[in-house]
């Protein structure tokens, strides 16, 4: 719990809502988040939450509303997809000041859902009235029971996919992979179950990820397309200012985070933050994030993006626009 430590002319705060006259209870929820925060209050949830104590019952005032962070479900989340992006669209969003975000990857849906709802909203954040939570887990958006186990959580959560060229996006993953994992296979004996006949092997994750269409059908048998936010994982990065605009609206907020919190940083080859959250020095996404890509025969490339051509149709369809990828 937070303690207020107000000067006098707060005292509003303080007495019977109930009781005075405007500004309204709605008016001043959103004054006592400003009063906070111009009293130096921050976010926690920097990725270091770690499994809480529970969620202490928040205090209320006369009038039910809540005056203290509590640890509540998310509303919105980034469902995916693993090497989009999805790094960077979180860490921008937690600029906004209605935003609420566990730092780390909970993997509830896929991974500890036995653990149950009670451990999943233990893990968040603390937020206020009216701050939106939200997590990320790019597992989510290719795991077979996660939008039924979604749904059940609340039919009205707000969904953000951030989607990327599949072709890069599998070289991106693999590239991960690698460095992890030394000496595996290369790429090209991956992807083809036959090299000669250039058969592929879209059962290999970095490849069977990239079958978009096929992932959003599983949820859009859930939830309809309109709470399914797409942001284009090449726009976020040549306009991250544009894409969060976007995000923004979808989530049905004011458009705080703009332009001027960004700046391209030439040595990176990324746009990078210039105040990111608590701190007031500029700051890039870590090494593991805009890395070099391993090298890829051109002609595999071709034969893959031959092979992504119809399910890439298939989910411009399905997204109601055309994300460029040839
Ligand atoms: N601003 C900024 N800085 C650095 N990197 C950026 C940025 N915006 C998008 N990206 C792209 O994000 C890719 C990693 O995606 P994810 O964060 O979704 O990866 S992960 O699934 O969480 O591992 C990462 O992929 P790679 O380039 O392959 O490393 C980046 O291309």
């Amino acid at each position: 719990a937070i303690t207020l430590t107000l000067a006098p002319h707060s005292a509003i705060i303080k007495g019977n809502i109930a009781d005075m006259a405007p500004p309204s209870e709605d008016c001043i929820a959103p004054l006592l988040v400003q009063v906070l925060k111009a009293s130096g209050w921050r976010q926690e949830g920097n990725g270091s939450d770690a499994l809480g104590s529970g969620h202490p019952a928040p205090e209320t005032n006369s009038s039910g509303k809540e005056w203290t962070a509590a640890r509540r479900l998310p509303q919105a989340l980034i469902i995916g997809v693993k090497k989009g992006g999805t790094r960077a669209l979180l860490e921008f969003l937690r600029l906004h000041p209605d935003i609420r975000a566990l730092g780390s990857e909970p993997h509830f849906f896929d991974r500890h859902y036995a653990r149950g709802l009670d451990w999943y909203r233990s893990m968040m954040p603390k937020a206020l009235d009216g701050q939106i939570v939200m997590e990320k887990t790019p597992r989510y958006f290719v795991t077979v029971d996660t939008p039924a186990r979604v749904h059940a959580m609340s039919q009205d959560v707000k969904l953000i996919v951030v989607v990327r060229d599949p072709v890069t996006r599998a070289i991106s993953d693999y590239t991960q992979i690698i460095s992890k994992t030394p000496g595996i296979p290369s790429f090209e004996s991956l992807a083809f179950k036959n090299r000669t006949t250039g058969q592929i092997d879209s059962l290999w994750s970095p490849l069977w990820i990239g079958l978009y269409a096929q992932h959003m059908e599983r949820w859009l048998a859930w939830f309809p397309r309109n709470q399914i936010h797409l942001v284009s994982g090449e726009r976020l990065i040549s306009d991250p200012a544009g894409e969060l605009g976007k995000v923004q609206d979808f989530l049905g907020l004011q458009r705080i985070v703009t332009d001027k919190h960004f700046y391209f940083n030439k040595t990176k080859g990324f746009p990078c933050l210039k105040k990111p959250e608590g701190s007031s020095k500029p700051h890039c996404l870590g090494k593991t994030k805009g890395r070099t890509h391993v090298s890829i025969d051109p002609e595999v490339i071709r034969k893959l993006r031959d092979f992504y051509k119809p399910h890439n149709q298939r989910f411009y369809q399905l997204a109601g626009q055309n994300f460029g990828w040839h």
